[in-house]
C-alpha cells in the first residue's frame, strides 16, 4: 500500500495574518514526483515553507515525513530538515569555502562525526550529480548549473525521504534547466519523493508529472491532456 510522505487537510495558510491559500487538501505518496505551478506571488513558496517548518501551520492538519505540522516545535525543526532535502532558486551555497567544505559543514551541523564516513558521503553525493572532481573549487568558480547541482548534492547528504525544490531552475538558462531536470528525474527514479515548485510550463510539458496548480488562493490538481 502506498504511504503518504506528506499530507495537508483543511489547511489554511497565512502570511502576516493574511490568508494566502485556503482549504488545502492533498497528499503525496512515497516515490511520487509532483509539480506545484502558479504565477509569482500565488503562494507556492508559502506552501513549501509550511512543509519544511519555516511557517507554522496554525489552521488545519498535516504531516510531513512523520512530523505533525500543527504541533511542530522549534526544536524539532532541525530534525525535520534532516529528513527533507531543500533546493532553492538561488543555490544558497556558502561562498567563503570550497564545495567540499560546504558539504562538510552540513554534515557536521547535522551530527556526523566520523571523518572517513563524511568524506565518502561527500564523494558519493558529488558523484551522483556528476561533479566528483569539483569538490576543491569555490562556489563562484562554478557555473550556475553546476552550483545548482552542488545544491542538489547537498540536499542528498542525509538521504532525505523528501526533496523540496523551490524554483530550482529559476536562475538558469533553458539548456542548463533541462540538465537540472534530468538530474532531478534520475534522483526520482532512484526512489526519492520530489515536490518541485516552478512557474515554467515548458519544463512540465517536457517532463510531465502530476501537477498541482496554485491559483486564486486555492490548490487543485491539473489533469494533463495527452
Ligand atoms: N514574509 C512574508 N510576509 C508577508 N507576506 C508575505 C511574506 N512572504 C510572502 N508574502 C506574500 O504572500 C503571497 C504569496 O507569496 P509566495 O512567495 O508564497 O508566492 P510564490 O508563488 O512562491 O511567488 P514567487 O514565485 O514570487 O516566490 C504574496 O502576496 C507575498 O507578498
Amino acid at each position: 500500500m502506498s504511504q503518504p510522505v506528506l499530507y495537508l487537510k483543511n489547511a489554511n495558510i497565512f502570511q502576516d495574518n493574511i490568508l494566502i491559500l485556503k482549504n488545502l487538501d492533498f497528499e503525496i505518496n512515497k516515490g511520487e514526483f509532483f509539480y506545484l505551478i502558479g504565477k509569482t506571488g500565488s503562494g507556492k513558496s508559502s506552501l513549501l515553507k509550511i512543509l519544511y517548518g519555516d511557517l507554522p501551520l496554525i489552521d488545519g492538519v498535516g504531516e510531513v515525513v512523520e512530523y505533525d505540522l500543527p504541533s511542530l516545535k522549534e526544536k524539532q525543526i532541525p530534525f525535520l530538515r534532516r529528513k527533507i532535502g531543500i533546493v532553492f532558486q538561488d543555490f544558497k551555497l556558502l561562498n567563503d569555502r570550497s564545495i567540499n567544505d560546504n558539504l562538510l559543514f552540513v554534515l557536521k551541523a547535522t551530527g556526523w562525526k566520523d571523518k572517513d564516513k563524511m568524506h565518502s558521503k561527500i564523494n558519493e553525493v558529488l558523484t551522483k550529480v556528476g561533479l566528483q572532481d569539483k569538490g576543491y573549487k569555490m562556489p563562484f568558480q562554478l557555473s550556475g548549473g553546476e552550483q545548482q547541482r552542488i545544491a542538489i548534492a547537498r540536499a542528498l547528504l542525509n538521504d532525505p525521504e523528501l526533496i523540496i525544490a523551490d524554483e530550482p531552475t529559476g536562475n538558469l538558462d533553458p539548456k542548463t534547466s533541462m540538465e537540472v531536470m534530468e538530474l532531478l528525474n534520475q534522483i526520482h527514479k532512484s526512489g526519492k519523493t520530489i515536490l518541485m515548485a516552478t512557474h515554467d510550463y515548458s519544463l512540465i510539458l517536457k517532463y510531465p508529472q502530476r501537477t498541482f496548480k496554485v491559483e486564486n488562493g486555492e490548490v487543485f490538481e491539473v489533469v494533463h491532456q495527452q
